[in-house]
């Protein structure tokens, strides 16, 4: 692809700086401007060669951008859009890397009064229970799936552009409404991280257990690594795509309970049927 001139990443942390950092490594951009809350973070990720430089004003950090990445979490999104909206050429491709999408095409609605032609909304499928711009890393998205969520007005160039660089960074680029994505996301990566939350929440609130965590192995671990994920995100997460999340926390509860029946009644035949469904699944799908 034509090397661009500048790109500006808002929240450089995990997902904006892994961005960024690809784009460095393959040597697309002239330049790369971070902005940010807290300017030791831009320092560092100038240090660490993530992004080539930055600034701590907004309307210069997007001046003249080819492309502007919104990787801060989700509950500060509404705001940036709205204090970048008076400084923003109308040619700027805007794009997001929000893990929940209909609540971010709403907001950007509000900001601009109405939803821009070139905002693209987007959500790669990589991540890790680290955070911040010192887990970035320029590889993170190479063989994963990138979700966007673009409108029928949607300027194609604009979606052309993030796709090619989606792509430039390793990354499947696939597309689908917001609805779709929420209610996919809310049942493979919202549900199981809250469900990390809560079984590492509860042992921890059961002191009669005394020190439970050093007689964990394994399975624990497997099970609770996203537990260590970021409280911000995660809180944002849950309270922009709720409905859904709360939908498929039911489900959830509903199969625990039948669960729970079961091995009330030391009914074997029931859970076995469950757990070699459940493997069979796993191990067709996601197990290669
Ligand atoms: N962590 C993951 O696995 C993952 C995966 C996919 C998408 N996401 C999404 O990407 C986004 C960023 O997540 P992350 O894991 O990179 O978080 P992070 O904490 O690593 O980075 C967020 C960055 O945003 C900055 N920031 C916070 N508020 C800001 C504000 N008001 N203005 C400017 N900068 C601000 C922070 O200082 C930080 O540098 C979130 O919306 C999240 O839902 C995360
Ligand atoms: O691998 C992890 O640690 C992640 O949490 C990444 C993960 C997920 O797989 O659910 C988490 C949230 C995102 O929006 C996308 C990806």
């Amino acid at each position: 692809m034509k090397k661009l001139n500048k790109i500006t990443v808002i929240g450089v942390g995990l997902i904006g700086g892994s961005f960024a950092k690809g784009l460095k490594e393959a040597n697309l951009v002239e330049q790369i401007v971070g902005y940010g809350k807290t300017e030791s973070t831009l320092k560092q990720a100038v240090e660490l060669g993530v992004v080539d430089s930055y600034s701590t004003d907004l309307a210069e950090a997007v001046a003249n951008s080819d492309l502007v990445f919104i990787a801060t979490p989700l509950g500060a999104m509404g705001q940036v859009m709205m204090d970048m909206q008076p400084h923003i050429n109308e040619n700027t491709v805007i794009t997001d890397g929000g893990s929940a999408k209909s609540e971010v095409i709403a907001l950007a609605e509000q900001a601009f009064g109405r939803l821009p032609d070139n905002f693209v909304p987007g959500h790669p499928i990589a991540g890790k229970e680290k955070s911040g711009v010192t887990a970035a890393d320029g590889k993170l998205y190479i063989n994963h799936r990138v979700i966007l969520t673009p409108l029928a007005t949607t300027n194609q160039a604009a979606i052309a552009l993030v796709t090619e660089l989606w792509q430039a960074l390793g990354a499947n680029v696939e597309t689908m409404t917001a609805q779709q994505h929420d209610e996919i996301f809310a049942a493979t990566s919202h549900l199981p991280h809250l469900l990390a939350f809560a079984l590492v929440d509860m042992l921890n609130e059961h002191p009669e257990l005394g020190d439970v965590f050093k007689y964990t192995a394994g399975g624990f671990r497997d099970f609770t690594r996203i537990a260590s994920s970021d409280a911000t995100m995660w809180r944002d997460i849950s309270t922009q795509n709720s409905i859904a999340i709360v939908k498929w926390l039911q489900a959830y509860q509903d199969e625990l309970s039948n669960i729970i029946k079961l091995v009330e009644n030391k009914d074997g035949d029931a859970l076995f049927d469950i757990f070699t469904s459940a493997k069979n699944a796993r191990d067709t799908h996601i197990v290669k």
